[in-house]
C-alpha cells in the first residue's frame, strides 16, 4: 500500500459533549511518527460539506480521520462521495453506531493505529429516499422514541427510557406496511420496520446476526407486535434480540408503503413522518478502515 503524506482529521468539537484536544493531540503525535502532513479541520455546523469538499479539492489528501458522531461520519461520507479517499473513524458521538457495528475498540491509541494502518473494508451504503444511511434507518416505534428523546432534557440511556414510556403510551402502534420487494409484495403489521445494513443499533443491541456491511445486502426486520416492552428493552440493551420477535428479510432494493404517515429515523436522527419508503443498497460504496475485515 502507498505510504501516507497527507492525513485530513476532521473534529466536532460539540459531539458526544466530549473535549476532543486529548484526541488532536494524540492525532498529532502519532502523524508526526510517520512523517506525513496534518491538516485539521473543526466543523461548525454550518457548511461543513462544502467547505470539506473545497478542501479536498484543494489538498491530495490520502487519508480522512474523523473524531465525532454518526451525524458527522455521514457529513463527511456526503461530502466525499465517490472520491475514493479512505476514512477512518475515532469514536466520539454520543451513540457512535458504526463504530460499534465496526468493531472499533474504545482504546484511543488503538483507533488511531487502526486509523493510520492498512486494513481498508470498501463498505456498502444504503440509499433510503435519496439520503444517505451508514447502518440503519427504520419506520415506527424507534423513530418515535428517537424524537422524543431529542426533546428531552435527559440524556444517556436513562433519558431513553424514561422516554419509552410517554411513547409507548402516545404511539399509535401496531403500523401497517406494505413491503413491494423486486418479485413480490406483502402486507405486514408491526411496531418497527427497519432496514439494516449492519448487525446493531448505536446501543450495542445485535438485531441483525446476518448483517455484513459488505455483501452488497440489507435486511429488511420486522418487529411483530409481540412484547412491546421487551421489545424496546432489547433496542436499548447491548443483548442480542430474541428471534421471536423479529423477521428478518434479505434484499437489494425495496419499496415500503404505510397506511398512515410514520415516524422515520436514519442513524439516530429523526426525520419526520412518512408514508413511502424507497431503499436500495450501494455496494462497496465507502473505504473505511477497520481492524480486520468485519
Ligand atoms: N461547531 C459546531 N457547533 C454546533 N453544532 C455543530 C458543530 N459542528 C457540528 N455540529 C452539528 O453536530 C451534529 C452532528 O453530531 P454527531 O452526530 O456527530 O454527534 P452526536 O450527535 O453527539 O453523536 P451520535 O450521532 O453518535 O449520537 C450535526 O447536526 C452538526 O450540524
Amino acid at each position: 500500500m502507498k505510504e501516507i503524506q497527507k492525513v485530513l482529521l476532521i473534529v466536532n468539537p460539540i459531539s458526544g459533549d466530549i473535549n476532543k484536544e486529548n484526541i488532536i493531540q494524540n492525532v498529532e503525535a502519532e502523524v508526526r511518527k510517520i512523517n506525513a502532513e496534518l491538516t485539521t479541520y473543526r466543523t461548525t455546523g454550518e457548511n461543513d460539506r462544502k467547505k470539506i469538499q473545497n478542501l479536498v479539492d484543494e489538498r491530495a489528501f490520502d487519508r480522512i480521520l474523523i473524531a465525532g458522531g454518526d451525524g458527522t461520519i455521514k457529513l463527511v461520507a456526503e461530502a466525499l462521495i465517490n472520491n475514493k479517499i479512505p476514512i477512518a473513524i475515532i469514536p466520539a458521538g454520543s451513540a457512535n453506531g458504526l463504530a460499534i457495528n465496526l468493531g472499533i475498540p474504545k482504546n484511543l491509541k488503538e483507533q488511531i493505529n487502526i486509523a493510520l494502518g492498512n486494513s481498508i473494508t470498501l463498505m456498502d451504503m444504503l440509499e433510503i429516499n435519496g439520503e444517505l444511511c451508514l447502518h440503519i434507518g427504520d419506520l415506527g416505534l424507534n423513530a418515535e422514541l428517537i424524537k422524543n428523546y431529542e426533546h428531552s432534557r435527559i440524556r444517556g440511556k436513562m433519558g431513553y427510557l424514561l422516554q419509552s414510556i410517554p411513547t409507548l403510551w402516545y404511539s399509535k402502534y401496531p403500523f401497517e406496511f406494505e413491503v413491494r420487494l423486486e418479485n413480490r409484495s406483502f402486507n405486514k403489521q408491526g411496531i418497527l420496520l427497519a432496514f439494516a445494513n449492519a448487525k446493531k443499533y448505536g446501543t450495542g443491541a445485535n438485531v441483525n446476526p446476518k448483517g455484513k456491511i459488505d455483501d452488497g445486502i440489507f435486511e429488511i426486520l420486522l418487529f411483530k407486535n409481540f412484547d412491546t416492552l421487551e421489545i424496546l428493552k432489547t433496542l436499548r440493551n447491548e443483548t442480542d434480540v430474541n428471534s421471536e420477535f423479529v423477521e428478518i428479510i434479505p434484499v437489494k432494493e425495496a419499496k415500503v408503503f404505510c397506511k398512515k404517515p410514520v415516524a422515520f429515523q436514519i442513524d439516530g436522527e429523526y426525520l419526520g413522518e412518512k408514508e413511502e419508503i424507497s431503499v436500495k443498497i450501494s455496494p462497496k460504496k465507502l473505504p473505511i478502515m477497520t481492524s480486520k475485515q468485519p
